[in-house]
């Protein structure tokens, strides 16, 4: 006796299998609103109208043929008949969810691609009318090339056509399938996602005005060329907003942290208290405090364009180059969270199955510009690029700035590339993801998200910061230099007496001493670079009114602009920060993974800013 033809509920997680399940069987599989609920294969027996008998299997759902998580796995394996104990099944039924086709069609092209006889049910028509979405399943049916059902799963609607659909399909191999569709299917996710979108639209009569918004902004949004375009232009404002809306709320806070210097200095009796107070604490804490408005400024874009919905489709194209250099498409989150900070951007890469990748992504983590680098780079860029406008209407400063941030993405998948082909050699999976409605963000949460990123800034200013900040002015201040010594008083104490010691080291890439100063506090946070030339110069200088403003004036002074392009370069690949370093220990579990990072990360450095200043220098600049 042949077994029973075997017929498989295949789809993306919470499209409606187990509820289909149940109306085609007369069994009774849990359902749930939530995906994830069927976590393994489940049989069962229906009959079609002429009486066949049919065994059909409710799957796990999954968003690709590229499994993420063990029961995914199971469904790739039925499916492609590579399932130990498990025949390949005559047919499946791909469930798609009809209010949610862009997204549900992505899976059901690859399937339909796979060459098995396909119904397509179109569940949940009875959602997709109340959202005011009319679709035409024959359209739909044209374009994809296999029959399809519009049913209600819940209220056994449509039950009886997909029978007959089914009936019609097993038993005639793929011939059955109709010529319109071509079968063939991509790995490239940008393309199987417009392909799945133009399809959706296709089969669609009408739809509401959010809808087809959105659809109207994908269309650019989602583009191999113009999506690339968008997100370079939308890159580009933020970098100019950071330095054009920053200064008058910067100067304002510049202006209050000298005054507080100046009133210190002026009452309080010349000592050692009044050179802690002003040179050290207010001088150095002021000098990073002054940042706070680029940095909300900066997370207010980032918040923005989390709200709307673009951050995922930005993920979405940024996937095709990531698969390029053997990333990861998952790890695309995790590196979006370290231009905050990395040490939350390591935790995110939990969020990668596979091994490899997740060490992969961990690598080059550190070299997605976090916002502590960004004091640095706007005190160096503002005291040494002039703000000149280029092409018109865009300004030097921030394309400067744009550059360095373009700079550690470049480094990180120019190092990923290396590391994928040496030291985590492996093959990269894939990538899926529902993709949201555009939406106004919500003012109150990004509100929320401000005031959160402003309390960790100002936390850190207030801790770690100030902190390093007394242990160096301690360390600039003594021992004094004897009275009538022309020794000046930071070379003389502790700290000039280490910097003078490995300058040398760092002169081949045009490293001054200052810098070196600078250097060492800053592995307790990079913000610290600047408080520490802010606490060197109110040593070196007291009579100097404080404030940024002779801050600059001293920067301008001593360094030269190869010197200040070299030091940019620094800060874009130096792992300069002990909490990278102990949340890598962390999550690769041993001191193995850190140290190669610190290595490899130390020589990019040293190359970059040698590199860079010495070219710099040669062409007169
Ligand atoms: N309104 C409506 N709800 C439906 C329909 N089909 C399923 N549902 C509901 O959608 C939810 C998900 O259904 P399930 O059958 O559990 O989905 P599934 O595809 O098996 O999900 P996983 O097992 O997680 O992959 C449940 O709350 C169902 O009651 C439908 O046609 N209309
Ligand atoms: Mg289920």
């Amino acid at each position: 006796m042949t077994p029973a033809p075997l017929v498989a509920l295949v789809g993306n997680p919470n499209s409606g299998k187990s509820a289909l399940f149940n109306a085609l069987t007369g069994a009774r599989q849990k359902v749930g609103n939530y995906p994830g609920v069927t976590v393994e294969r489940h049989a069962g027996r229906m009959a079609l109208d002429d009486g066949r008998p049919v065994e059909l299997l409710d799957l796990p759902g999954a968003y690709s043929l590229e499994p993420s998580s063990p029961d995914e796995r199971v469904t790739r394996d039925v499916i492609t008949g590579a399932q130990a104990g498990e025949r390949l099944p005559d047919a499946i039924i791909v469930v798609v969810d009809a209010a949610n086709l862009d997204n549900h069609l992505r899976f059901a092209l690859q399937l339909i691609a796979l060459g098995l006889p396909v119904v397509v049910a179109l569940n949940m028509i009875d959602l997709a009318t109340r959202d005011g979405l009319t679709l035409d399943p024959e359209a739909l049916a044209r374009e994809l090339g296999v029959p399809v059902v519009p049913t209600v799963a819940v209220r056994r609607r449509g039950i009886d056509d997909l029978k007959q659909a089914l009936a019609g399909v097993i038993g005639h191999g793929t011939a059955v399938r109709l010529a319109a569709g071509d079968g063939s299917v991509t790995d490239d996710i940008v393309a199987l996602q417009r392909r799945a979108r133009a399809i959706a639209l296709a089969g669609t009569i009408s739809e509401t005005p959010v809808r087809r918004w959105t659809h109207a902004i994908d269309a650019i949004a989602l583009h191999p060329v113009a999506g690339l375009i968008l997100l370079t232009a939308i890159l580009f404002l933020m970098f100019q907003a950071v330095f054009t809306w920053a200064v008058v709320p910067a100067d304002a806070i510049d202006a209050g942290f000298a005054d507080l210097g100046n009133a210190v200095r002026a009452t309080m009796p010349d000592g050692v208290l009044r050179s802690l107070i002003a040179d050290g604490v207010i001088a150095g804490v002021g000098a990073v405090v002054v940042f706070l408005p680029q940095i909300l400024i900066l997370f207010f874009f980032i918040l923005l364009l989390e709200a709307s919905g673009y951050m995922v489709r930005a993920a979405f194209l940024m996937d095709r180059i990531m698969a390029a250099v053997g990333l990861s498409g998952r790890a695309f989150i995790p590196l979006l969270s370290s231009f905050a900070c990395a040490v939350p951007g390591i935790m995110a890469t939990r969020s990668i199955e596979d091994e490899k990748d997740r060490l992969t992504t961990i690598l080059i983590a550190p070299l997605m510009t976090c916002s502590a680098r960004l004091p640095v780079y706007t005190l160096i860029i503002g005291t040494f690029i002039p703000n000149n406008p280029v092409f018109g209407f865009v300004r030097l400063q921030g394309l400067v700035m744009f550059s360095l941030y373009m700079m550690g993405i470049v480094g990180a998948f120019f190092a990923a590339l290396v590391l994928r082909r040496t030291v985590t050699k492996g093959a990269s999976s894939g990538f899926m993801m529902e993709m949201p409605k555009y939406q106004w963000p919500r003012a109150r949460d990004v509100l929320i998200g401000l005031y959160q990123r402003a309390w960790i800034f100002l936390r850190r200013a207030g801790t770690i910061i100030l902190f390093s900040t007394i242990i160096l002015w301690a360390l600039l201040s003594f021992p004094k230099p004897p009275a009538g010594s022309d020794i000046s008083e930071v070379n003389y104490s502790v700290a000039g007496r280490i910097a003078n010691t490995i300058t040398p080291a760092f002169e081949p890439i045009g490293f001054n001493r200052d810098i070196t100063l600078a250097l060492i506090p800053a592995m307790a946070a990079r913000e610290v670079a600047v408080a520490a030339i802010g606490t060197v110069y109110a040593i070196d200088d007291p009579d100097a009114p404080a404030g940024q403003e002779s801050m600059i004036e001293n920067l301008r002074k001593r360094w030269t602009l190869p010197t200040a392009l070299a030091f940019l370069m620094w800060f874009v690949f130096a792992p300069q920060c002990i909490s990278t370093i102990a949340i890598t220990r962390r999550e690769t579990n041993g001191w193995k993974w850190p140290a190669f990072m610190v290595g490899y990360l130390f020589v990019l450095a040293y190359i970059a800013s040698g590199a860079t200043y010495w070219i710099a220098s040669a062409i007169g600049l």
